[in-house]
């Protein structure tokens, strides 16, 4: 019996895990256990607290407050965005689940999520909050997750006039080139040893090494010949490029993510009810939380105070200027009150997370789905030939010439969303949608990757077929109903405008470079997906083989 029951819990929690990485409410520990009774009771008073009058919305039967519709989900753990969807079939576009107490609703249809993002925006723009968020994280100071506030509107103003504009992102334009030079080498030099190249590894390093240069000038993944600083990295050391690199702070981080990863899985029943918080001391649970997060706080705090001496010392001149030094100077000036060092620090994590495993998961996809439609590849092959030439490497200027690139980047997210669901949304008041009440603190689920396959709205829905967007004004910036893998509405991804120049330039740059291919042509490339921590994943790492197909003076740093 024990035993079940903690299955349960880590099955839900495995269920909550990639949207909601910050809104874990159960796990299984034996201390749970023996407080079952107490949080039984908890949970069920929170689980049936809902509206007094009005309909709720049709959902499959539920199995009690706890357990709720888990046993519907049971068999489906790698992949519960499908059951969602199979679910949505019979119970409708708007459809309750309970999991844990927690009352989820999830839309499917694409004109009641463009009314929830119209006339219900400032409702349903809220996160719902969890108590790790204390100990693992910075909180309400990350501006992701943050109430819909003052707080989070500097934040959001910050993260689009200082990080995301377009004079940013030109101006950071060279980062995106050295790192994207850097990899082409090592595939390089990969595929001159005939090996196989991690595509997953590959890309987690691009992406993380482009944000965090313009977070913090620093790169968090080291590779030779490069004369951006590492994360540990002195002044002295710094461009020197001759620099014996020290990865121990890198790894350090590595192990940090990792361990975090692992800590979120675990239940604190602080979130059924403060007067158990005590039990998440006795269990270790919250000291290891709290642990990893100062090690990680100590990290930043480092790069935090470096930034300040580099500035106080004039060492960096006003052009050469990353996301910290900015907010540093900010606060200086007093222009913006709510900076503190610890504000700063929530920023720079939060880049990282929303930035990185995005475009790796994406650009994972789009490859492995050209690797299964060669003729897919022929046509960009094509495209970007004609624009570059093979004297030369694309450059991000190509870009607008290449109609067809810009077309695969938006097929790959349509049909491979990395956070199916979006993040969490919540309600704070109790509305209706469709005459159905939504709950106060209802937790909002968009079914975007159910939209986005869905036969109804889209001709041959499961094909991956980029020409669909070709001579179309359809696009993934939030406008076109049923298509918004960067969310829509107040709360929708500020980075977009980053990730797509950054998706697109990275896949015209490997197809321009190289030859493709899988390691066993053979056999057809596995294309299941799972649901990882923090999104939608391959089941499997795509491995690939590359052939150089320029000249070799093009594929050096
Ligand atoms: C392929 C690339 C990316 C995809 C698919 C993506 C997708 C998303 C999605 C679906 C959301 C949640 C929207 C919602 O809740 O309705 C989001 C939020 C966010 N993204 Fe991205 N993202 C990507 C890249 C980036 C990049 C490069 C950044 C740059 C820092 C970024 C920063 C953020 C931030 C800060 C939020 C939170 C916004 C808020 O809560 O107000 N993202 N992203």
């Amino acid at each position: 019996m024990m035993e079940m029951l903690n299955f349960i819990y880590t099955d839900i929690v495995n269920f909550f895990l990639p949207s909601m990485k910050w809104s874990i409410v159960l796990a299984s520990t034996c201390t749970v256990l023996t407080s079952f009774s107490v949080a039984q009771f908890l949970l069920w008073i929170k689980g049936n607290r809902l509206p007094r009058h009005g309909k709720l919305p049709p959902g499959p039967p539920s199995w009690g407050p706890l357990v709720g519709n888990l046993p519907q989900f049971r068999t489906s753990m790698r992949t519960p965005h499908v059951r969602a969807q199979e679910l949505a079939k019979t119970y409708g576009p708007v459809m309750r689940v309970q999991m844990g107490g927690k009352v989820l609703i999830f839309i499917s249809d694409p004109k009641i999520a463009d009314r929830c993002f119209k006339d219900n925006d400032h409702n349903f723009a809220n996160r719902p909050s969890i108590a790790a968020q204390k100990y693992l994280l910075y909180g309400g100071d990350h501006p992701s997750l943050a109430p819909i506030g003052d707080f989070w509107r500097s934040a959001r103003k910050l993260y689009t006039t200082e990080l995301l504009s377009g004079k940013k992102l030109q101006e950071f334009q060279v980062v995106r080139s050295e790192e994207m030079g850097q990899a082409v080498q090592d595939i390089y030099e990969a595929s001159a040893r005939d090996a196989s190249i991690n595509m997953h590894d590959l890309f987690t390093k691009l992406f993380t090494n482009v944000i965090t240069r313009m977070t913090m000038s620093r790169r968090f993944f080291n590779s030779a010949n490069s004369a951006a600083k590492t994360l540990n990295e002195t002044d002295s050391e710094a461009g020197s490029g001759n620099a014996e690199l020290n990865d121990s702070m890198g790894n350090e981080w590595q192990q940090l993510i990792d361990s975090n990863h692992e800590l979120m899985t675990r239940l604190l029943l602080e979130d059924v009810s403060p007067a158990l918080a005590w039990v998440d001391i006795l269990t270790g649970v919250r000291p290891r939380m709290q642990n990893s997060f100062a090690r990680m706080d100590r990290l930043l705090q480092k790069v935090v105070d470096d930034h300040k001496a580099e500035l106080s010392s004039r060492e960096k001149d006003s052009e050469n200027l990353d996301f910290i030094d900015v907010l540093l100077m900010l606060r200086d000036s007093s222009k913006t009150q709510f900076l503190s060092d610890r504000t700063i620090k929530a920023f720079s994590l939060d880049t990282i997370g929303a930035a990185s495993e995005t475009s790796t998961v994406t650009s994972e996809w789009a490859l492995s789905e050209l690797l299964t439609n060669p003729e897919v590849m022929d046509k960009a092959r094509e495209e970007v030939d004609s624009v570059v030439g093979k004297d030369r490497t694309v450059l991000e200027s190509d870009l607008p010439n290449m109609p067809y690139i810009r077309a695969l980047v938006n097929e790959s997210l349509r049909l491979h969303p990395p956070l199916p669901w979006l993040v969490p949304h919540t309600n704070l008041m109790d509305c209706t949608l469709e005459d159905y009440n939504i709950p106060a603190n209802s937790i909002l689920m968009f079914q975007v990757w159910a939209m986005q396959r869905d036969p109804l709205l889209w001709e041959r829905a499961l094909e991956f077929d980029p020409s669909r967007f070709l001579n179309s004004d359809m696009d993934v910036k939030g406008m076109h109903t049923g298509l918004m893998p960067f969310g829509a509405g107040r709360r929708m991804c500020p980075g977009y405008n980053l990730g797509l120049t950054v998706l697109q330039y990275t896949l015209a740059r490997l197809i321009h470079s190289f030859d493709w291919s899988t390691t066993d042509p053979q056999v057809p490339l596995d294309m299941t997906e799972k649901f990882g921590l923090t999104s939608l994943r391959r089941a499997s790492v795509l491995h690939a083989k590359a052939r150089p197909r320029l000249p070799h003076h093009l594929y050096t740093t």
